[in-house]
C-alpha cells in the first residue's frame, strides 16, 4: 500500500512509475499488455501518463491496450471508458490502432451477451498457446465505493467462473446498467494489478477489504495479480487502513 497526500501527487507518482516499469518490460519482452479502467482516477492517471516528460521513453508500439470493463453504450459514446481513455492518453501516442482492444459497443452488437462472448473471441486470439487471455502485464482498477472493481458489483453471481473471461452485466448500480467486465480469474491472471483510489468514500470498502471480507460482498477483497497487487490511495482513502500495512505490502 502506498499512501500519498493528495490526488495530485498520487497520479503523478502512479505515472512515473508506469512509465519506468513499461520501460523496463519492454526491454525484456517484445510487447506489453496493459489493461486500463474507466472511472475517474483511471483517467486523471491516464492524463498523468499522457503529459509526463518521460512519455517519450517508451516505445508505445509495443504496448497493447485491452479494458478491465465497459459501459454498453454506442461507439464514440462520451461515456464509454475506451472513448475517454483515447482522450486521456491514447489520441497522443503513436500505438498503432490494432494494438488497441475496446469492447464492443452496443451499436456493433446489439446484444449484451454476445458482445461478451466476441470480446472473448479476442482475448483467446491474443493468448498464448493453451491459454484463454494475453499475458497481461499490468492491470489498473478504481475501486467503487460499495468496493467494485471493473464492472463487479457485490453479491453477484458469476464472476468467479475460471470458465469464463468475460460477463454481461446487467442492472449495474452504477450507471449505465448494462455493461461488460473481465471476470475476477481473468483480472487476477494479471502480472501486475495497480488500485488507484482517493478520497474519504472510498475508505470503508478498502479498510473491508484489507479486514479480510469476501469477495462476493467486497469485489476488491478477490483481487490477488500473479506477481504483486499495489494499492496506490490517497491519505483520504487509507483513513481506516492500520498502519502496519501501509508501505510494508509494497
Ligand atoms: O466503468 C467504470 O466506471 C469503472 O471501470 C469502475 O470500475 C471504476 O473504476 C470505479 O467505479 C471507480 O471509479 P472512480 O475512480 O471514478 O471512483
Amino acid at each position: 500500500m502506498i499512501v500519498h497526500p493528495d490526488e495530485d501527487s498520487l497520479v503523478g507518482s502512479v505515472a512515473a512509475r508506469f512509465i519506468t516499469k513499461l520501460v523496463d518490460l519492454l526491454a525484456e519482452n517484445d510487447e506489453a499488455h496493459v489493461v486500463l479502467t474507466g472511472g475517474g482516477m483511471g483517467g486523471q492517471t491516464q492524463r498523468a501518463i499522457r503529459d509526463s516528460s518521460a512519455r517519450d521513453t517508451v516505445d508505445w508500439t509495443r504496448v497493447h491496450f485491452w479494458w478491465g470493463d465497459e459501459r454498453f453504450l454506442p461507439a464514440g459514446d462520451p461515456e464509454r471508458n475506451d472513448v475517454q481513455a483515447r482522450e486521456a492518453l491514447l489520441d497522443a501516442l503513436p500505438t498503432p490502432a490494432a494494438n488497441v482492444h475496446p469492447f464492443p459497443a452496443s451499436d456493433e452488437i446489439e446484444d449484451l451477451d454476445e458482445a461478451a462472448a466476441a470480446y472473448a473471441d479476442q482475448l483467446l486470439l491474443a493468448a498464448p498457446e493453451g491459454r484463454k487471455y494475453p499475458r497481461f502485464d499490468i492491470t489498473f482498477l478504481g475501486v467503487g465505493p460499495d468496493g467494485h472493481i471493473a464492472s463487479l458489483f457485490p453479491d453477484r453471481d458469476g464472476y468467479r467462473n475460471a470458465d469464463k473471461t468475460v460477463v454481461a452485466v446487467r442492472e449495474a448500480p452504477k450507471p449505465p446498467p448494462n455493461r461488460l467486465s473481465l471476470t475476477l480469474p481473468a483480472i487476477n491472471s494479471s502480472d501486475r494489478i495497480w488500485m488507484v483510489l482517493s478520497g474519504s468514500d472510498k475508505a470503508p470498502a478498502l479498510g473491508l477489504a484489507l479486514a479480510g471480507a469476501s469477495a462476493n460482498e467486497v469485489p476488491v477483497a478477490g483481487v490477488q495479480g500473479r506477481k504483486r497487487t499495489v494499492f496506490f490511495v490517497d491519505k483520504k482513502a487509507a483513513a481506516d487502513v492500520p498502519e502496519s500495512l501501509i508501505a510494508s505490502s509494497y
